[in-house]
């Protein structure tokens, strides 16, 4: 009971923080040392009003005792927060030095899907040079790396030709494997596990816990068994601590418990915002006769116009499996924009229906991906820890691969931990990492992304598409980014244009064939979030959907999301107006919305461990 006063006083009054707007009163109450973390988010263009909470009264209401119970801590040395490819290297690499000097280091991976490689979103073709460098012997290892890229492919489409280009350097596949990361992060997994990680796949890390003097001393889990008026379920579980000395945060491109740090510590201060990319792909078993083993194609050009960065990829692998995905940029300025219907368009282009025409859909995923590059990359370090991989946007954007500069972020980020957690003044203050950073920034990752860094914004000039493809081409081939300029971003979600100055986009009905009804996409992703559990796709503000989205831009959330998760529907309470309906149960954790939602309105938060896509061969 105590602690349930103090966090009445605490918050007696008036808040002013817009993330409360849509949760309950009494949930807020028991969680009053994360309100810090809970800081706004809104455009800087001012255009929302900000709502006012109202807590007066808190203290009528009655906690279930089970909200407040202690939490049970866990004690560890390195707490590394998803097993992606970034967050499994860095474990490895942690305990692979642990282990040469005899010393005892206790690694924990904490991942949010039900078993490793289940939320993993790739092409892939990956370049194999930080494994070569983390596992040397992979192949004895039996690492799936079966299929060597060995034929290379780039086009420009209009809507009926696919004019051939000449590939730059940067983007060659030779020494390259064609794979299913979703596979290839499962057997690193293995490998962590055999010399000593602790991998615990299931479990969303939902809170970062912070020393009183603000750095990171590890993460929480959220409570299971909440029903969705945040009121504990008979199967309630209260969320345990991982308290630890460094944490690592390996999420993913837009990390949610990143994008909060990223907030806490102004991690982006004098850096570009990161830009991105939504992904969307699809797994073909396809016709045996049609099979061309290694064979990788990417392509520009259509179904998109000339002002709109993105491409197609297809990839042959073995055993009959093309790997077939479209990326667009979140950039876009037409509200009417749907990229699932974009790349179900890109399917029907002669040159790459011929290579699907007879062969069975077997998966579907969507994952929104790094776009920013180097100027993008925000601070890495702060007191407690940092931050690995996509989170902090290493993707070599004209490659499309970021599995290898995730490795290699990881396992550098590793070598300084545990420098820091062995050492003798470990036990004496928070423990900083910037080592990792100059060590980052001499390494070959930074080399690599600092020579494309002006790629992927060359094409944001006034001659868009064919301004890039110059400049482009120059820089990749002669110029190879030994220029003095680097060239700059912009928020993704200002970029959008109100409704009335844009064209609806007449998309092809799909054919049940090459092209296919969203739901029923959404249905091989195997998604699953368990029903009557808090929405983790929080609104700022409930009125904003309808109010600005719907009103200004007719509702663009009903298009970008790949799960068909928000639908504008009939208000029943009120005739001949329509409310945002969030089918969260959907949602196939691509975090789009999080990002390109023009009011910046929505927090994507973790769901229970466990929910989400079930992936296979992605
Ligand atoms: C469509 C598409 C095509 C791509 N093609 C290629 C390619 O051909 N080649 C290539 O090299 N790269 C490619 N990439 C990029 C590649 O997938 C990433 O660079 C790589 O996966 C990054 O690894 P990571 O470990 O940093 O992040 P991820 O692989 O995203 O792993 C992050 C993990 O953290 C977990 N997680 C996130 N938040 C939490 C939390 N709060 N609690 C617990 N767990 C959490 C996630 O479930 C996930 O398993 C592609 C990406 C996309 C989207
Ligand atoms: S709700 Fe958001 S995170 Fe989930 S699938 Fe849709 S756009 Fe992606």
């Amino acid at each position: 009971m105590a602690s349930r006063f103090s966090a009445v006083k605490l918050f007696r009054g008036v808040i002013w923080n817009p993330n409360f707007g849509t949760i309950p009163k009494s949930y807020l109450l028991r969680q009053g040392q994360r309100f810090k973390h809970l800081t706004p988010h809104v455009p800087s263009r001012g255009l929302l009003s900000t709502p006012r909470v109202h807590l007066a009264s808190v203290s009528d209401q009655t906690v279930d005792p089970r909200l407040t119970a202690e939490r049970f801590v866990d004690e560890t040395d390195v707490v590394i927060v998803g097993g992606g490819p970034s967050g499994l290297s860095a474990a490895i690499r942690l305990k692979q030095l642990a282990n040469a000097e005899g010393k005892e280091v206790r690694v924990v991976v904490i991942e949010k899907a039900s078993e490793l490689g289940a939320h993993t979103v790739s092409g892939a073709v990956i370049e194999p040079r930080a494994l070569n460098e983390l596992i040397p012997d992979w192949k004895e290892r039996g690492a799936p790396l079966n299929q060597p890229a060995t034929e290379e492919d780039l086009r420009f489409l209009t809507k009926k030709w696919a004019i051939p280009l000449f590939s730059p350097p940067q983007m060659l596949n030779k020494g390259n494997y064609v794979v299913s990361l979703n596979k290839f992060v499962k057997w690193l997994g293995e490998q962590a596990e055999e010399v000593g990680v602790e991998v615990y796949p299931g479990f969303s890390a939902s809170e970062v816990l912070y020393n009183e003097d603000n750095s990171v001393c590890g993460i929480a889990i959220n409570d299971m068994g909440l029903d969705k008026d945040f009121k504990p379920k008979d199967n309630f579980e209260r969320g345990m601590e991982f308290r630890a000395k460094v944490t690592l945060f390996a999420e993913g491109c837009h990390g949610s418990l990143t994008k909060t740090l990223i907030r806490k510590f102004d991690l982006r201060k004098g850096r570009q915002p990161q830009t991105y990319g939504i992904g969307i792909k699809e797994v073909w078993e396809i016709d045996p006769e049609k099979a061309k083993p290694g064979y990788t194609l990417h392509a520009m050009g259509y179904p998109l116009d000339w002002k709109l960065y993105g491409g197609g990829f297809l990839y042959h692998m073995e055993d009959n499996i093309v790997q077939v995905g479209f990326v667009v940029s979140l950039d876009y300025q037409n509200p009417y924009l749907n990229p699932y219907k974009e790349f179900q368009r890109y399917k029907l282009h002669p040159f790459i229906k011929k290579h699907l025409i007879g062969g069975k859909r077997i998966a579907y995923a969507a994952r929104a991906i790094n776009e920013g590059g180097y100027q993008s990359i925000p601070k890495l370090t702060f007191p407690g820890g940092a931050l690995i991989g996509c989170t902090a946007g290493f993707l070599n954007v004209p490659k499309i691969k970021g599995t290898h500069t995730a490795m290699k972020s990881g396992m550098i980020a590793a070598e300084t931990a545990y420098d820091a957690v062995t050492s003798e003044n470990a036990s004496t203050g928070p423990i900083n990492l910037t080592a990792y950073e100059d060590s980052i920034e001499k390494s070959w990752v930074y080399e690599e992304l600092r020579e494309v860094r002006n790629i992927r914004p060359s094409f944001n000039s006034p001659l868009g598409m064919w301004g890039f493809v110059c400049y482009s081409g120059l820089d990749m081939l002669f110029l190879k980014g030994r220029t003095p300029w680097t060239f700059k971003h912009h928020e993704d979600y200002a970029c959008l244009k109100p409704a009335k100055e844009c064209k609806p986009i007449e998309y092809p009905k799909p054919d049940g064939v090459i092209t296919f009804d969203l739901l029923d996409s959404v249905a091989l992703s195997g998604t699953m979030h368990t029903e009557n559990q808090p929405v983790h796709l929080r609104l700022r503000d409930k009125s904003i959907p309808v109010e600005r989205n719907l009103k200004i831009f007719d509702g663009p959330e009903g298009r970008f999301c790949p799960a068909g998760v928000y639908e504008f529907v009939d208000d029943e309470a009120n005739v001949g107006q329509k409310r945002l309906q969030i089918n969260s149960q959907n949602c196939v954790h691509c975090k789009t919305c999080d990002i390109k939602d023009v009011s910046q309105n929505i927090d994507w938060v973790t769901p229970e461990g466990g929910n989400g896509p079930k992936y296979v061969l992605t």
